[in-house]
């Protein structure tokens, strides 16, 4: 008689839940372009997206290749700490759809602290519909460097990666990227370091790779629960105080002169402006421009309209006066 063998024959059980994949990555550290990359090459597989920004207009779901019903947006503010309700709602609407869905993808943004996130998935009734793979944290290896831009938030993104993708290495000479690894594994020993440019990299790479060690953080929700225990899961993160950035949003149905906006950006872009993004419409062209500066670098791409022209922009920075922005970006209207 086999007295090894197993009283209770093999069952073989579909892997438990909706896969999870979290995008975080500083401010222009290339999630946007990441995912626009999976979502280019996924092939059959049927991928829902979430994605959060911070600023009052939302500028990347226009700048997402797909836009049908795959996608899901959220609202904006800053994903860990306004929505965390919002997620598990957003999360339920995806695993109600009739077609079913294969894989979820969620660009955090550039100031998420990734671990209320993650606590969400791991730790709320979520937990036994989902499968939290990975977390993927992108960084910008042109700008990333060990005092982490004064940003607690930055620092928790790579402390909390499964997957750090070093991206944007056109822009930086092989040392630096060496130093920066160097530095990043002392924060995150053993997670998984893949080098990028514009986000390429081989999807088999970077999506089900079943690298989230999930019990990790349902012990460490279980302790912060008896910590809090007066607390109703709510994980709250003050990172919008510590890191200080705010964003300013401008909108009209009017066009920038194109020289007035040039003026602008050489002359009263200041250095607090980190990032900004947006869907501009000048007078002096037929063509939609996307605008994208993140730190010392911007660019406008042109394309065709789809929908009427107008302008849209969004500014992310520190000691930011809104007022006088958007006074500034008044005056370029034609
Ligand atoms: N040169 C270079 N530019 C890149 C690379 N990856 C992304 N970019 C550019 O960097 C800018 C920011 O990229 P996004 O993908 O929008 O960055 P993001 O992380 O989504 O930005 P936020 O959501 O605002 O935090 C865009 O102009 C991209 O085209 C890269 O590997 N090399």
């Amino acid at each position: 008689m086999n007295t090894t063998s197993n009283p209770i024959p093999e069952l073989d059980l579909p892997k438990r839940g909706m896969p999870v994949t979290i995008i975080t990555g500083f401010l222009g550290s290339g999630k946007t372009t990441l995912l626009n990359q999976i979502l280019k090459n996924k092939h059959d597989l049927k991928v829902a997206v979430l994605v959060n920004e911070f600023g009052d207009i939302n500028i990347d779901s226009q700048l997402l290749v797909s836009l049908d019903e795959d996608m899901v947006e959220l609202s904006n503010g800053c994903i860990c700490c306004t929505i965390n309700d919002g997620l598990v709602d957003a999360v339920y609407r995806i695993l109600e759809r009739q077609e079913k869905i294969d894989y979820l993808v969620i660009e955090t943004t550039g100031i998420a602290d990734p671990l209320p996130i993650i606590l969400t998935f791991v730790g709320t009734e979520l937990r036994d519909l989902t499968r939290l793979d990975s977390v993927l944290t992108l960084v910008d290896t042109s700008t990333f460097t060990p005092d982490h831009f004064d940003s607690e938030a930055a620092l928790k993104q790579v402390a909390f990666a499964d997957i750090v993708l070093l991206n944007k290495t056109d822009l930086t000479p092989p040392e630096q990227i060496e130093e920066l690894e160097s530095y990043i594994r002392t924060v995150k020993v053993g997670a998984r370091m893949l080098r990028s440019q514009y986000g390429e990299v081989p999807l088999p790479l970077i999506l089900d790779v079943e690298l989230t060690d999930e019990a990790a953080y349902q012990e460490y929700e279980s302790a912060a629960e008896e910590h809090h225990h007066h607390e109703h899961h709510h994980h709250h993160s003050d990172h919008l105080q510590n890191d200080g950035f705010i964003s300013v949003s401008f909108e009209s149905d009017r066009p920038f002169a194109v020289k007035k906006f040039e003026t602008f950006l050489t002359e009263k872009v200041s250095t607090s402006i980190f990032r900004a993004k947006g869907i501009l419409w000048f007078a002096e062209s037929e063509a939609r421009h996307v605008f994208q500066l993140s730190g010392p670098r911007y660019d406008l791409n042109q394309e065709d309209w789809l929908e009427p022209p107008k302008t849209q922009l969004v500014l992310i920075g520190r000691n930011l006066d809104p007022a006088q922005i958007k006074a500034q970006l008044a005056d370029c209207l034609v």
